[in-house]
């Protein structure tokens, strides 16, 4: 049933509050020779997955607890190979396509049928087989050595978008690129702001700097201060050595705060020390640190209201807005759909040595026709499934490699 990746059998770990789920589940795998662990949440399958290797994690998005992305993202971290597929009710598509980003292969809409998760089960390791076997995955690359000018990969070459809105968002990032103007984008989740904010520091004279990109929504705020500010030795438990911070490491380039809007009240009251002096202090210190950087801050989230609402400082916020560049949602732009649609089918055929080259009109109409709530990163992970879900020699895009919900979409 499940294609092996090696000889030994796999351990596979269901995490659902639905017992039914569990035991199906569990009845499916066991009788082929894997190990099954079953949780019924997020805290006890953390439990199992560190005591033992996960190769395969089947998880329900919404649970009390823990939700699926968090479980996700904690087994991710302890098992970086593990495959996992989120299952997911109906209405909660947008946070699944969330949970692809944060690195699930699939999500199925329950109630999903015992044949679909056999299938994304195999695929989903094979694919995993596959990826293990090419010398290096740009995409895992982008998060960690942005400042890497060795490191080019597909990443580093998106597409310049047609729609007349993106032209206007070029433009603005022509003039100030190369500013010391502190720039904010706003922008759905998965427009691209972040390829805008590279794009500002690569057209600017920081070029040859580093361009440091921290996301502040996915650390507590203990973890975020010494993550921006750096720590001295013994600041705090479990700080063996001294460490600069991302301000520290962006000195002479960039420094990219993602959704800015999720900074707790206390970060942001230093962040605006610092965006008034470029001084700071690590934690533990003493000494001030002086740094040259351009700050670049991005938010899906409506700054204005948060400002209205008292849960954002204004005065961080009149710092930040000197410049703003809205990129728009990927529905409001659809001339950039299939272009868009081309230039990842490229990258992942060539990354997954398929032959598609082509799309059908069928599919042409069936993306134009869809609402892209997950935006380009949505339109990104079709393309890249509907590669992975094709036949090596298959050529043109068909829509029976697309989703049911966009197949399905009634506008
Ligand atoms: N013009 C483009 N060409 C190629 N890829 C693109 C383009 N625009 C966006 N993408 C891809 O879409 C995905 C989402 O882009 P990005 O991470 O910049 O979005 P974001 O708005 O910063 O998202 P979030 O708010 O969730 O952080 C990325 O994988 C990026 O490579």
């Amino acid at each position: 049933m499940v294609t092996r990746t090696s000889l030994e059998s796999l351990n596979i770990l269901i995490v659902d509050d639905e017992p039914n789920i569990r035991r199906a589940l569990q009845a499916l795998f066991m009788p082929e020779g894997h190990t099954v662990f079953t949780a019924e949440n997020g805290q006890r399958a953390l439990e199992y997955a560190k005591s033992q290797p996960i190769d395969v994690l089947i998880c329900d998005l919404i649970m009390p607890g823990l939700s699926g992305v968090e479980v996700l993202q904690q087994i991710k971290r302890l098992h970086p190979n593990c495959v996992a597929i989120i299952l997911t009710a109906y209405g909660t598509i947008r946070s699944a396509v969330e949970a692809t980003r944060c690195g699930a292969f699939d999500y199925l809409q329950k109630p999903f049928d015992i044949d679909e998760i056999k299938l994304t089960v195999k695929r989903a390791l094979e694919y995993r087989a596959h990826t293990q076997s090419l010398p290096s995955l740009p995409q895992e690359k982008k998060k960690t050595d942005k400042h890497d000018k060795g490191a080019a990969s597909l990443y580093d070459n998106p597409l310049r978008c047609i729609s007349p809105a993106m032209q206007e968002v070029y433009d603005i990032v022509e003039r100030a690129a190369d500013t010391r103007a502190t720039v904010l984008i706003t922008g759905e989740s998965g427009t691209g702001k972040e390829l805008i904010a590279r794009a500002l520091h690569e057209k600017s004279s920081r070029a040859s700097g580093p361009f440091i990109a921290v996301s502040c929504a996915a650390l507590p705020e203990t973890l975020l201060e010494s993550e921006l500010f750096g720590h001295e030795k013994n600041a705090f438990t479990g700080a063996t050595t001294a460490k600069p911070g991302r301000f520290e490491l962006a000195h002479n380039g960039t420094l990219f705060l993602d959704e800015i809007g999720d900074i707790p009240p206390l970060m942001q009251v230093k962040l605006l020390r610092v965006l008034q002096t470029w001084e700071f202090e690590r934690v533990g210190a003493t000494k001030t640190t002086k740094v040259d950087v351009r700050l670049i801050a991005a938010t899906n989230h409506d700054l204005d209201a948060a400002v209205k609402e008292g849960k954002f400082r204004q005065d961080l916020y009149f710092r930040l807005n000197i410049v703003t560049i809205h990129v728009p949602p990927l529905r409001e732009r659809r001339e950039d759909i299939v272009p868009l649609a081309r230039h990842f089918l490229a990258r992942f055929s060539a990354q997954n040595r398929r032959q598609l080259t082509e799309i059908s009109p069928e599919v042409e109409a069936l993306l134009l026709r869809y609402s892209w709530p997950g935006n380009v990163r949505e339109l990104e992970n079709t393309i890249e499934r509907a590669v992975v879900l094709a036949d090596p020699n298959e050529k043109t895009l068909s829509p029976a490699l697309l989703p049911a919900s966009i197949r399905h979409f009634i506008a």
